[in-house]
């Protein structure tokens, strides 16, 4: 039967990439995506930003909502310091298993820990299944209409420190009004928006940046 995107993408990583080389997966996915077939990684435009935001926060303690095929999982995961660990959930079986390959491709396992299951029910399990007291950065990038419900269910499980930088991808394409309203009114968040496009195309979207106050 007809392959799926994620194992066409996943191939070209092999044909393309260098094993333990997290710079060659990045640009062997942005080549596929390019050249090949659009596919929803936060691309290389947003990735910069989102380089800049982990290089200067050097997280210990990294959380990832929304896995997908570990490109920004391995953009992340190669900026750490060593002994920082990046957790990342991922609901579809499918995606988690050919995100497991690409992050091995890279060498970066000894930094991830991929989860699979809903955001929703991990969330309340980090500090005693994981031994985590609160993430010092969070990258949103899952199903839309889950980053406020999971936002508030991290604030209720003392997840968040004074501090503690939430970063969303898509808050303009596909769009989170609910979450942007909330980041952007709440009192308990100094909020930023990064203009950019969605990744691999023309059209306009960017990523939010949220520093939860406490
Ligand atoms: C099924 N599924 C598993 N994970 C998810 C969560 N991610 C998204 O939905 C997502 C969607 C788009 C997008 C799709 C179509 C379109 F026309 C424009 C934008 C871009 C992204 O960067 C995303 O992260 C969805
Ligand atoms: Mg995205």
């Amino acid at each position: 039967t007809r392959s799926t995107r994620p194992q066409r993408l996943l191939k070209a990583v092999r044909k393309r990439a260098t094993q333990g080389d997290p710079q060659s997966v990045i640009s062997a996915i942005d080549h596929f995506c390019r050249h090949s077939e659009w596919a929803m990684n936060v691309g290389d435009e947003k990735g910069s930003i989102l380089d800049s935001v982990v290089s200067e926060l050097n997280p210990e303690k990294v959380l990832e909502l929304g896995t997908y095929c570990g490109y920004s999982t391995v953009r992340i995961a190669r900026l750490l310091p060593p002994g920082a660990r990046l957790i990342t959930l991922e609901f579809n079986a499918d995606y988690a298993a050919i995100a497991r390959q690409v992050i091995a491709w890279a060498g970066l396992e000894d930094k991830i820990q991929l989860v699979e299951g809903a955001s929703e029910d991990w969330i309340p399990r980090m500090k005693e299944h994981f031994g985590i007291e609160t993430f010092d950065f969070v990258f949103l990038d899952h199903w839309k209409h889950r980053y406020l419900p999971d936002t508030k269910l991290m604030e209720d499980c003392g997840l968040l420190r004074k501090g503690t930088v939430l970063l969303a991808d898509n808050v303009i394409c596909p769009g989170v009004p609910d979450y942007l309203e909330y980041v952007r009114n709440s009192l308990s968040y100094k909020s930023c928006y990064f203009k950019s496009h969605l990744e691999y195309t023309k059209a306009e979207d960017g990523l939010e940046k949220s520093v939860f106050l406490g």
